[in-house]
């Protein structure tokens, strides 16, 4: 069952929130404000859509969730250098992520 993977989604989710570096991540990138990014980024993802989804029961279980976080990362690594705020903050939470949910296993 995937009472507990859920719960384990809630904990991940609150933390990446909480995070120094989750400022990037937050909220959806306003592509009116940003040139290029509705062209480029072809499935948009971030922290406030992931909670949407989790309060509207979107996700099946745990990987479905991780599917989503990894899509914010991958999506900023498309966008941003390495060497930027945004791309290094996006390098940090993935690190902070990975490291995170394996300990939760
Ligand atoms: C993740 C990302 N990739 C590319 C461009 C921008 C962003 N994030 C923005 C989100 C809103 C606040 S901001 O505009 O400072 C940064």
């Amino acid at each position: 069952d995937n009472t507990n993977g859920l719960a384990m989604c809630r904990v991940l989710l609150a933390e990446l929130e909480a995070h120094q570096d989750a400022w990037p991540f937050l909220t959806p990138v306003n592509h009116k404000a940003v040139p290029g990014y509705r062209k480029v980024i072809k499935k948009p993802m971030d922290f406030s859509t992931i909670r949407e989804k989790l309060a509207n029961n979107q996700y099946l279980n745990l990987e479905t969730f991780i599917i989503d976080v990894n899509l914010v990362f991958d999506n900023c690594e498309k966008f941003n250098e390495d060497d930027s705020e945004i791309g290094r903050a996006g390098h940090n939470m993935r690190r902070f992520f990975d490291e995170r949910w394996t300990e939760l296993l």
